[in-house]
């Protein structure tokens, strides 16, 4: 039992990050409404993706990670796309992070030449001293990641109790100034929805308990589902859909939404509070996934051969990243973007490829996902489309989430 409810915590303690940050941003232009049915639509999606590794987890060893899976179904190649599909999302990921970080970091320094290049110190800076917290190793980023996980608990709390007073009615009536929004908005829900990747590990602190395992995902990703509601009620409520587009089309980044929120409200207090908060989730979460993505390169080069020490293994961790922030200082919605068009297929396509032929290989396993194929085809269709979308904005088919 108390496992269980570990386990829970885990769940929403991942899933709960920096992608919540970039939610107001991108639903600036859907309006709250549409928003909610957003959410709820992708935390079902998000949950029986879930469920659907508790169902492969039934005939495999309790420590078997994703790409061990992917091999037993798909051979060598599975293995190849299963790895490689993580790694270009981890590392989409802590970009995203290290993009958002810079900006709501170089507002604290003085202007170094222009807004640009002091950005970019500020992602170096950032990458740096946060980055040095993994190389150092797993136990200080546990110990730095406990104070900081609880801090950003209790402003997450302060910022709600500021900005509810504030909600005005009349803002949570705003419908999509472009209902294809909707739509281009979603690989970014999607990603903080996120947290798939800890299934294998919880499956293994469970002992391989499916039961468990299933309460636990479902309590888990249920906290932030209510967490993420409160949230854009708060910033939806409090900023009025045209004021905030203005602001974000002069600064799309974090540092806009504060600005916005500081502006709307008229209270400096909050803006601070607001980037206190967004700090620390963007910290939180760089620590958990970049410790992902550090192990997850340290195991491929084990496997390979290729000696390791935990230095080269930093640079190779953290140089790409931070090279992506130096490019594109604003580039946090974009990379995120990426990072829920892989993550679409990490969690969704990849899932219903392998339960496909677990369910022919063993029909009479005792758990199996409702919906039976009819289900599976229905999501793989829309994880595929969840896949497609940067590259139907790219394309110009579909509005980029600023537009406005
Ligand atoms: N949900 C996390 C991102 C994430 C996705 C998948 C796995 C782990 C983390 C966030 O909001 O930042």
């Amino acid at each position: 039992m108390n496992k269980t409810l570990g386990s829970t915590l885990i769940v929403a303690g991942t899933t709960i990050g920096g992608g919540m940050l970039a939610m107001p941003l991108t639903s600036a232009g859907i309006g709250f409404g549409f928003t909610v049915f957003l959410l709820i639509a992708l935390w079902l999606l998000l949950s029986f993706a879930a469920l659907l590794f508790v169902e492969l987890y039934q005939n495999a060893e309790a420590d078997a990670g994703i790409g061990t899976l992917a091999e037993k179904y798909y051979g060598t190649f599975g293995r190849v796309l299963a790895t490689a599909v993580l790694l270009i999302f981890l590392y989409a990921l802590v970009a995203a992070y290290v993009a958002g970080g810079s900006s709501l970091l170089s507002v604290l320094l003085p202007t170094i030449q222009d807004k640009q290049t002091t950005s970019r110190v500020a992602g170096v800076l950032f990458t740096l001293f946060f980055g040095s917290f993994i190389v150092l190793g797993t136990s200080s980023v546990d110990k730095a990641n406990r104070i900081l996980f609880f801090t950003k608990f209790l402003f997450f709390i302060l910022v709600l109790f500021l900005l509810l007073p504030k909600v005005q009615v009349d803002n949570l009536f705003e419908m999509p100034i472009d209902n294809a929004l909707i739509i281009a908005a979603s690989p970014i829900f999607f990603t903080a929805f996120g947290f798939h990747g800890s299934i294998p590990s919880l499956n293994k602190y469970l002992d391989g308990n499916i039961g468990a395992l299933r309460i636990s995902i479902l309590a888990g990703s249920l906290i932030p589902l209510i967490a993420y509601i409160i949230w854009q009620l708060a910033t939806h409520g409090v900023l009025s859909q045209g004021a905030f587009l203005e602001i974000l089309k002069q600064d799309p980044t974090l540092n806009g939404l504060i600005t916005a929120t500081s502006a709307i409200t008229g209270s400096e207090y909050i803006g601070v509070a607001v980037r206190i908060f967004s700090a620390l989730a963007l910290i939180t979460s760089f620590l958990g996934v970049a410790l992902g993505l550090f192990e997850c390169l340290e195991d491929l080069l084990k496997r390979v051969h290729l000696p390791t020490n935990r230095i080269s293994l930093g640079i190779l961790t953290f140089l790409p990243p931070m090279l992506f922030a130096l490019f594109y200082p604003e580039g946090f919605i974009l990379a995120l973007g990426y990072a829920g068009q892989m993550f679409a297929f990490y969690a969704i396509v990849l899932p219903i490829a392998m339960v496909w032929k677990l369910r022919r290989q063993y029909p009479d396993l005792p758990y199996r996902v409702m919906g039976g194929k009819p289900m599976l085809v229905a999501v793989l269709i829309i994880g595929i489309g969840i896949v497609m979308v940067p590259f139907l904005v790219q394309a110009g088919y579909l509005p980029g989430v600023f537009s406005g």
